[in-house]
């Protein structure tokens, strides 16, 4: 009797699943949009897509093969349109750049998804941040503010700690990391941190995080109920954790500044001049989007944002200069005739070493180290080719696509940096570089970065070659995932000239 009643307990659980699935994956049916760009492959319930992604990277290429260059994923239950050619991405991204330039709004980890500061925020929040951090960033890069010297100051110190290794073999993520982050702290408050000083260690504990955390809380944005199961598999609560521990930063570093002002120091960095546009702009009486917590947050954005990328390009270019030591050499010859040994190179090289310049354009460009660039919004529903892209849909800028495109570079596998100078060995900005994106939404901080990484490079190979560590077996030209895309833990040697 308790087993027929045991198998009949079973028999209508199974028919509950069952009914639960069919319903779930008849609604999913149901509920995509009409004539959105087409699935590479159909959706499955409650996931979409998300299970075919644990190598994101190589499978919107490979879809973008066998879908074109306009397809959509679910990733949950939210719609993803993937942007995969050149001509595309400028019809959206430029062309309609009213509809294409937001960020998400909803869903992901409702502690860190605070519309504020530049890179989260959309609409007027957005643009007036963004906006003055970029005259700010454009006046401190010009002659008066001297960022360039402030650079070449910090590469200086870079320069001696790799010196102190006297050629032993190193991984130099952490040390460049350091340097890289420095230089935007001079900006933010006009001075540098030592770089066993206490308190920039947990700042760059919260960056060392940063890649592993972006890994084991993916999920999270799309499901983030997650952040209820026990034992916190998906990191939540280390995430916020470190949310919480970069503004704890961000306010000391407005506190100092503020601080420093009261004592009539005349400050001049990014926090001063925030801090006096914002009181200017209240004052007037006219409505304004400056704000404390939206400052607190820029820090912790440029800080981000001008970290990681610099780095991780960095780290690339020395491992392809391990690679290939036959451009390392032309460009030691482009140093040796530019600047020689004895003079520091300057900003007003970079006009004449255009191999080297070259070089950093094919870093950039074959290490894509942003290869979706950051997700955008639609703000309004709109229609691309025929296509119908909902209000709120998720897009992707999927500039690897542009980047890899054997119509465009004709061999975009191979590391060729001539492929950036014309036939007068000039250097050429072709339009399908897409490294700092394009549209409203590009990178704030190209120039600077341009600029850090022709001092970085310039100064570090005048000084050092850069060697393998064993030459017949060279560390791997592969990719790992984290914030950016930086290349696995790999190991060189510097090794100075005499
Ligand atoms: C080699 C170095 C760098 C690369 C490759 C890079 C690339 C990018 C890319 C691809 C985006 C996303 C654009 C989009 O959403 O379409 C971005 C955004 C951004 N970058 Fe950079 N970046 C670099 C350095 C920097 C530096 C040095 C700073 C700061 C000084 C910076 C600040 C930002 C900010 C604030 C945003 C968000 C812009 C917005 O949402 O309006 N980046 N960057």
């Amino acid at each position: 009797m308790a087993l027929i009643f045991d198998m009949e307990l079973w028999s209508l659980l199974v028919l509950v699943i069952v009914t639960l699935c069919v319903i779930l994956v008849v609604r999913g049916w149901l509920e995509i949009p009409q004539n959105i760009p087409p699935f590479p492959v159909r959706p499955l319930p409650i996931v979409g897509h998300i299970p075919h992604l644990t190598d994101p990277r190589r499978k919107l290429m490979e879809w973008r093969k066998t879908t074109g260059d306009l397809f959509s994923v679910y990733l949950g239950s939210t719609l993803v349109v993937v942007i995969s050619s050149y001509d595309l991405l400028r019809e959206t991204l430029v062309k309609q750049a009213e509809f294409f330039s937001e960020r998400h709004h909803r869903g992901i980890l409702p502690v860190l998804n605070v519309p504020e500061g530049v890179v989260g925020t959309s609409g007027e929040v957005w643009k007036e941040n963004r906006s003055l951090t970029l005259n700010l960033l454009r006046s401190f890069g010009m002659g008066k503010h001297e960022m360039a010297e402030n650079i070449i100051e910090e590469v200086s110190a870079y320069l001696g700690e790799l010196s102190k290794l006297s050629g032993a073999p190193v991984y130099p993520k952490d040390l460049t990391s350091r340097s890289v982050s420095n230089v935007i702290c001079r900006f933010l408050i006009g001075k540098r941190y030592e770089y066993d000083d206490p308190e920039y260690a947990k700042l760059l504990k919260c960056f060392e995080d940063g890649a592993d955390l972006a890994k084991s809380s993916g999920l999270l944005h799309w499901f983030p109920n997650l952040k209820y199961l026990p034992g916190d598999p998906f990191s939540h609560k280390l995430l916020i954790k470190r949310f919480e521990e970069m503004t704890t930063f961000s306010e000391k570093l407005i506190n100092d500044v503020i601080k420093r002002e009261n004592t009539d120091c005349n400050e001049d960095n990014f926090i001063a001049s925030y801090l006096e546009e914002m009181e200017k702009r209240q004052a007037s009486g006219k409505p304004t989007h400056l704000r404390r917590n939206h400052l607190d947050r820029a820090i912790a954005d440029l800080l981000t944002a001008g970290t990681e990328s610099t780095t991780t390009t960095l780290l690339w270019f020395y491992l392809y200069m391990v690679h290939y030591p036959n451009i390392q050499e032309k460009i030691d010859d482009e140093i040796d005739r530019e600047t020689g040994r004895s003079r520091l190179p300057c900003v007003a090289d970079r006009t004449k070493m255009n191999f080297l310049t070259a070089t950093i354009m094919e870093v950039q460009r074959i290490s894509n180290v942003l290869p979706l660039a950051l997700l955008h919004r639609v703000s309004e529903q709109v229609t691309v080719r025929g296509y119908t892209i909902p209000k709120d849909t998720m897009v992707i800028p999927h500039t690897d696509a542009v980047h890899f495109d054997e119509k465009i570079w004709g061999d975009p596998h191979n590391f060729r940096p001539e492929r950036f100078l014309n036939d007068k060995g000039e250097v050429i900005q072709p339009e399908h570089f897409l490294a700092f994106s394009l549209g409203r939404r590009m990178c704030v901080g190209e120039a600077i970065a341009r600029m850090e990484l022709f001092l970085f490079l310039a100064m570090t190979l005048q000084r050092f070659k850069i060697t393998p560590v064993d030459p017949d077996q060279l560390p791997p030209l592969t990719d790992t995932m984290g914030l950016t895309y930086p290349p696995t833990a790999f190991e060189v040697k510097f090794v100075e000239r005499h």
